[in-house]
């Protein structure tokens, strides 16, 4: 099958969080299994596209609203990335170095959408499918059917996987000249709540529409940030499919970002000189647990609920372990954090920004992982934890409900807690360091996750079902 993915992310392209790593994992997993997956996102400026070589293969313009602009499609020559990835540059729009957060990502994102489908729309023959994740791209169903220039792209099937529901596109009614010319009668496809929602207008209009767990669907029918009716209303067409991780790019035996290397029979020597490394960097205690946070810092990852609960551990529980937190997000979160360190000196420490390689590092080097996610669609960092031989220590949401058992429970291997405050995340820290009581406990534990499989064939395979099961339709 032919599937063209598109996405505002995708590593080691541009990422900014899990949408980036699916992107540019999911894909490489469906060429190996013999399918041919293609990954088209914006062209920003980022060290990626300076570091490899590219052909033209189109070019064209088109309108956003009264405004025209010309785009560009560029191919990757080499198939770095184990499929082919083509680049959509928007002079004006997509020239940017970041991916996000700018005054008029509305216009960026909405004309890369129209690009894109403007492209395909002059292709010689069909894709079996369309793959579009998130908002950013979920214009494109509703254009592929109902844009008078596009609708003979309306036998294309399209498939939507919603990462995160937080996050919808909301604009007014007032840009809705930037969508080419569409039907006027299916105008309601584009809204909900009496906006614009992308969102919306992509669980309405594509043929499928994935989470990316089981558990993070049922949630959606009653905690979707205001889709909860539409989600109940779509729910024969919505399917659960948890998210895998790159075991190419995930693996402590042979991870370029690692110092130091190690697979499950040498983890006691491998951790420990990643964890000295880090103590030795951040001025902790190598001979205590280190409890690591890695995450965007606002309130989906409940990260405001960090600074009360590493205060309150250290002060209950006592200065048994240290913490060391690396994110980015809510400058009063990070300012909080920041300001800690001088109150916790040499137990606690922080690294505000993004930081791919410490990220590696972390991983290798903690004993536990603290995720104590309000909201959670699936969540990746307790696997990469666990592949790196790290205890999770996760709230029971989403993803973290279908991936993490709590250690007493029959073969289980993590923590897991109901509610959140900073008295349940407290307690949870407080069980995980009770594992050490028992001698040999921790060591076996982490061989036992290291062991589990969390690759992505399984669920490549199950997408590959999805489009299948569209191709009669
Ligand atoms: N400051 C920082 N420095 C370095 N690396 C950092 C970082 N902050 C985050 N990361 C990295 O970004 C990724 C985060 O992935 P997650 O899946 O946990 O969350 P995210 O909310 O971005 O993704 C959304 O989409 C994914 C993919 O579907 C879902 O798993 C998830 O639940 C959903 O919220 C990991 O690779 C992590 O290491």
């Amino acid at each position: 099958m032919e599937i063209i993915h598109v996405s505002a992310e995708c590593y080691p392209v541009a990422k900014a969080g899990g949408l980036g790593d699916v992107v540019g994992a999911l894909p490489k997993y469906q060429n190996q299994a013999g399918h041919i997956a293609k990954v088209v996102m914006p062209m920003y400026r980022t060290k990626f596209l300076f570091d490899n070589t590219w052909e033209v293969v189109h070019k064209s313009g088109t309108f956003l609203g009264h405004r025209w602009f010309d785009y560009t499609i560029i191919k990757e020559k080499t198939n770095k990335l184990g499929f082919d990835l083509y680049l959509v540059d928007i002079p004006g729009l997509l020239d940017r170095e970041k991916i996000y957060s700018y005054d008029d990502d509305v216009e960026r994102f909405t004309a890369f959408q129209i690009a894109v489908v403007d492209w395909i729309s002059v292709w010689r023959h069909r894709p079996d499918a369309i793959h579009v994740h998130d908002y950013h791209t979920s214009f494109i169903p509703f254009m592929m059917q109902h844009c008078f220039a596009y609708r003979h792209l309306s036998r294309v099937p399209v498939v939507l996987t919603i990462h995160n529901a937080q996050y919808q596109g909301w604009m007014g009614w007032d840009r809705s000249n930037y969508i080419p010319a569409w039907d006027a009668w299916s105008g309601g496809l584009l809204g909900w709540n009496g906006v614009i929602n992308p969102l919306a207008a992509g669980i309405k209009c594509a043929w499928k529409v994935t989470t990316v767990s089981p558990n993070y669907l049922n949630e959606l029918r009653y905690n979707s940030n205001g889709l909860e009716a539409l989600i109940e209303f779509e729910r024969g067409k919505c399917i659960g499919i948890l998210n895998g991780i790159d075991t190419k790019v995930w693996d402590p035996a042979t991870d370029s970002y690692l110092d130091s290397h190690f697979d499950i029979k040498t983890l006691e020597k491998g951790k420990a000189a990643n964890k000295k490394l880090l103590c030795d960097t951040f001025k902790l205690d190598v001979d205590k647990p280190l409890i690591i946070f890695i995450g965007r810092l606002v309130g989906e990852k409940a990260a405001e609920l960090l600074p009360g609960a590493i205060g309150d551990s250290l002060y209950h529980i006592g200065t048994k372990m240290n913490f060391l937190v690396l994110g980015n997000g809510e400058w009063w979160i990070e300012s909080q954090l920041e300001s800690m360190k001088s109150v916790w000196m040499g137990f606690y420490n922080s690294k505000i920004g993004y930081n791919e390689q410490l990220s590696h590092q972390m991983y290798a080097g903690a004993d536990f992982l603290l995720m104590p996610s309000r909201v959670e669609p699936c969540g990746l960092n307790q696997m990469y934890a666990m592949r790196y031989g790290t205890i999770p220590i996760v709230r029971s949401t989403g993803g973290l409900k279908d991936t993490v058992i709590d250690c007493e429970e029959p073969g289980g291997y993590g923590v897991v807690f109901n509610d959140l405050s900073v008295g349940d995340i407290t307690n949870a820290i407080y069980r995980a360091l009770k594992l050490q009581d028992k001698p040999g406990k921790m060591n076996e534990l982490k061989k036992k996750i290291m062991a589990l499989d969390f690759s992505w064939d399984k669920s490549a395979e199950e997408y590959i079902g999805v489009y299948e099961s569209l191709q009669s339709k």
